[in-house]
C-alpha cells in the first residue's frame, strides 16, 4: 500500500477551526461532528482505504485585481507579490494537511477576473465543493459583484452541493482604529490631499465597520462566511484557509460514510492517484504580465 510522505507541521489540524465572525458563520460549533470523530479514529476504516488521499475542490472567483492570486499564494507559499499580473484563464495549487490524523488535499483553483477570460476560468467550476468568492475590502463595487460571481459559479454545481465563504482582501488597506500618533494623522492627511478625500487606501474606522456589516448582510443572501483578510500581512490566512479545509473535509467523511464509499475522489467524482497529483504538483504556471 502507498502511503502519502508526511505533511508539514503547519499543515496539521487537530482542533476544529473557529469562524471569523459568528454573525455570518457556515457551521457554528466547537468541534468536530461526532460521527466524523468516530470515523477518523477507526483505525480499521484508515487501514480500508482512508490513507489514501482524499481531495477537495475549491475555486476561487472575483473581480480582477481583488486579490484572488495573492490570498492563494500567501497561503501556499507564503508570499506576497506587489505588482499585479492578471492571471489568465486558471491556475491551480495543492496544499496537503493532516486533519485528526487523516491525510486530506485541498486543490485550490484561481480563475482570472478579466472579462476576456472568463469564458476560459468558467469551465473549470464544475465539481467544486467550496466556492471562495473574493473582494476588496477598499473597493465597495468588488462586493457587489460578488453575489454575481457566486451565481455563475453555482450553475456549474449541484445546489447545496457546495460551501461558500465571502473574502474580503486587503484589510491592511483599511484603518480600523484612529490614529493617535502624530506621524500617521499627518500621513493619511498627505495621502488624501495629493489622491483625494475617495483615495480607496485610506479609509476611516468608520467605513471599515461600515464594509464590514455590508459584507455580513451580503454573506447572509447568499448563505456564505464571512472572512476578512490581508494578504499584505498574512493577517487570517492560515485560519481562513483551515476552516476551509477542515469544512471540506468534514463532509466528505460524511458523504464517504453515508455511501459506504473510502475511495479518494477529487470534485467531479474520478479518481485520483498519486501520478496525477505528481503532475498537478509540476504544473506550468499561467500568469502573465499585463
Ligand atoms: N495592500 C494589499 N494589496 C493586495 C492584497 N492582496 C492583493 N493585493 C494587491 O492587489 C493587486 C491584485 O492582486 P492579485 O492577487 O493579482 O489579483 P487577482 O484577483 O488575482 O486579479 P486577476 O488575476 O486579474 O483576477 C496586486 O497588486 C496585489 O499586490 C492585500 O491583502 N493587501
Amino acid at each position: 500500500m502507498h502511503l502519502s510522505p508526511p505533511v508539514s507541521r503547519d499543515r496539521i489540524i487537530s482542533t476544529f477551526p473557529k469562524c471569523y465572525n459568528p454573525q455570518a458563520c457556515l457551521q457554528m460549533k466547537d468541534d468536530w461532528n461526532t460521527k466524523a470523530t468516530m470515523a477518523c479514529q477507526d483505525r480499521a476504516a484508515r487501514q480500508q482505504g482512508y490513507d489514501r488521499l482524499k481531495m477537495s475542490k475549491a475555486v476561487v472567483v472575483g473581480d480582477l485585481n481583488v486579490g484572488k492570486t495573492c490570498l492563494i499564494n500567501r497561503f501556499c507559499k507564503d508570499v506576497f507579490e506587489r505588482d499585479y499580473k492578471a492571471t489568465i484563464g486558471v491556475d491551480f495549487e495543492i496544499e496537503r494537511f493532516e486533519i485528526s490524523g487523516l491525510p486530506f488535499s485541498l486543490q485550490i483553483w484561481d480563475t482570472a477576473g478579466q472579462e476576456k477570460f472568463k469564458c476560459i476560468a468558467s469551465a473549470y467550476y464544475r465539481g467544486a465543493q467550496v466556492i471562495i468568492t473574493v473582494f476588496d475590502m477598499a473597493d465597495i463595487k468588488s462586493l457587489e459583484h460578488t453575489q454575481q460571481w457566486l451565481s455563475e459559479a453555482l450553475r456549474e454545481n449541484e445546489p447545496d452541493s457546495c460551501f461558500v465563504f465571502l473574502v474580503g482582501t486587503k484589510r491592511d488597506l483599511l484603518v480600523r482604529k484612529a490614529p493617535t500618533d502624530k506621524h500617521t494623522k499627518v500621513h493619511i492627511k498627505l495621502v488624501k490631499a495629493i489622491k483625494g478625500s475617495c483615495c480607496p487606501s485610506v479609509k476611516s474606522a468608520e467605513e471599515c465597520q461600515r464594509t464590514e456589516s455590508d459584507a455580513i448582510n451580503i454573506a447572509a443572501e447568499m448563505k456564505a462566511e464571512f472572512w476578512s483578510v490581508s494578504s499584505k500581512t498574512g493577517e487570517n490566512i492560515q485560519e481562513f484557509f483551515f476552516r476551509v479545509a477542515a469544512l471540506a473535509f468534514e463532509d466528505a467523511i460524511l458523504k464517504d460514510l453515508e455511501t459506504g464509499s473510502s475511495t479518494a475522489q477529487i470534485g467531479d467524482g474520478s479518481i485520483l492517484d498519486d501520478k496525477v497529483l505528481e503532475d498537478a504538483q509540476e504544473k506550468p504556471k499561467k500568469k502573465s504580465c499585463c
